[in-house]
């Protein structure tokens, strides 16, 4: 089929979806256009034939320009375009990106304009500017750090703010996932890269994570590390993820702070008697179930009272806080010291035989008696009675155990103090 007929140019040029306008270049009258133009202007076809091209513009002043335009068309060669804004008939502005070319037909010029309506192309422009502007400060000014893994390269891109947070300036930091995980701290290290893995993996629905984070001079910072994959390939592997890292190191230290009070005696720094009993009954289920020995070992100041009475109550706490010192330093790292009460510790030493427990108890008793306080003129030295009662010989439950390292503590100070005893069979 010929597909030449001028009929169907007509109908072309009709049903094209950009407005199209055929002006004379000497005029700058419109002398056809299609029904999009007439759409895009709101105006019907006797408004808009034989009316300039130039009254359809916004801020296009007077017919003078005309001739310059017209010459620009001329020169461009069909490249002339101009971006400005058509005028609808309800008020409306229509951004137009406007191309006219010049042709020759049966020895007179026209012009062909074809208008196209870029409402929608400038909103996204518009959309994807305040995006940018949005990303950039994110990625600049915003407290938190941002990073982003290639998972098929392993390169992770740090933002300025993540550097800034860890001591390094703009062009440091390799950006690669060793530089990340070299600088998580060892003991939050397998915890984190679980939490990584078990997203990547698809068992959890994002990743997070709050753990230790090494800063340029070496500190650890606490940090609170959140993220997602962001983008998968044709299989739906994952092969980028994004995420968020947030300094929490104040919020951190101020817990921990809360949790040291919770659990701490303010005088001596020892754990405190609430602490002793969650962890004396958590030790005794381990050494029942291990079937292990555990020993007790309480202890008292003798005669403290006089010291009080003789040197002040000030004295006496720092009495107290000596004694506590120096029988922390003088433990096993895995025995706990609990501050008990008044003048009365207790010391848990899960897994130790009796004799052990017991060797331990005069070690500290003879170390204590042998202190010199220079810093409590008067004083010439202080000892303590020791009562031990072991798992299982002793008792099974902790109160049991308790009671029966009392009363040999009790018999240790009525046999004259300054003495070690061990319970007696239940
Ligand atoms: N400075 C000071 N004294 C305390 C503290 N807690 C308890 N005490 C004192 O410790 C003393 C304990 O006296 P007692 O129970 O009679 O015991 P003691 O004088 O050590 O005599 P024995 O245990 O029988 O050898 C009391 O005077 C309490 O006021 C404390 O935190 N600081």
């Amino acid at each position: 089929m010929l597909i030449s007929s001028f009929s169907l140019h007509q109908s072309v040029f009709e049903h094209l979806p950009d407005a199209v306008y055929l002006i004379d270049p000497q005029t700058s009258n419109i002398l056809d256009c299609n029904a999009a133009a007439l759409h895009q202007v709101g105006l019907p076809r006797d408004e808009v034939v034989q009316h300039s091209v130039l009254s359809l513009q916004k801020d296009v002043i007077g017919i003078e320009q005309w001739a310059s335009i017209a010459q620009a068309v001329r020169e461009a060669q069909g490249q002339f375009v101009f971006i400005g804004r058509h005028r609808h008939r309800s008020g409306a502005e229509v951004p137009v990106e406007v191309t006219t070319s010049a042709f020759m037909h049966q020895g007179c010029e026209y012009f062909v304009s074809v208008a196209r309506d870029i409402g929608r192309r400038l909103a996204l422009e518009q959309d994807l500017n305040d995006r940018d502007v949005q990303l950039r400060y994110a990625l600049t000014e915003a407290s938190d750090g941002l990073w982003d893994w290639n998972l098929l390269n392993n390169e992770v891109f740090f933002s300025p703010q993540l550097k800034r947070m860890l001591g390094y300036g703009p062009h440091e930091m390799k950006p690669t996932l060793e530089t990340w995980a070299t600088n998580v701290h060892p003991d939050d290290a397998s915890r984190v890269r679980r939490a990584l893995q078990e997203h990547i993996k698809g068992l959890r629905e994002r990743y997070e994570a709050e753990y230790r984070l090494r800063n340029r001079n070496g500190h650890y910072l606490w940090v609170h590390d959140r993220g997602r994959v962001c983008e998968r390939d044709a299989q739906g592997q994952p092969i980028r993820v994004v995420g968020m890292v947030q300094n929490i190191t104040d919020r951190k230290h101020a817990e921990q702070a809360l949790q040291m009070q919770a659990s701490h005696d303010a005088l001596t720094g020892l754990l405190n008697r609430r602490e002793c009993e969650r962890i004396l009954q958590q030790q005794l289920q381990r050494c029942q179930q291990q079937n292990l020995p555990l020993g007790l070992c309480l202890f008292d100041l003798d005669h403290f009272k006089d010291i009080n009475d003789r040197f002040g109550h000030q004295t006496g706490d720092l009495v107290l806080r000596k004694v506590a010192h120096e029988i922390q330093a003088h433990v096993r790292a895995a025995d706990y010291l609990f501050r008990w009460g008044g003048e009365e510790f207790l010391l848990v030493s899960a897994g130790a035989p009796c004799g052990h427990v017991l060797h331990c108890a005069q070690r500290l008793r003879a170390r204590l008696a042998e202190l010199d306080w220079p810093e409590v003129p008067g004083l010439h030295g202080i000892s303590c009675s020791f009562g031990v009662a072991m798992f299982p010989e002793h008792g099974q439950q902790a109160d049991d155990l308790f009671l029966a390292a009392d009363s040999a503590l009790y018999r240790a100070k009525a046999q004259g103090r300054n003495r070690v005893e061990l319970a007696v069979m239940a």
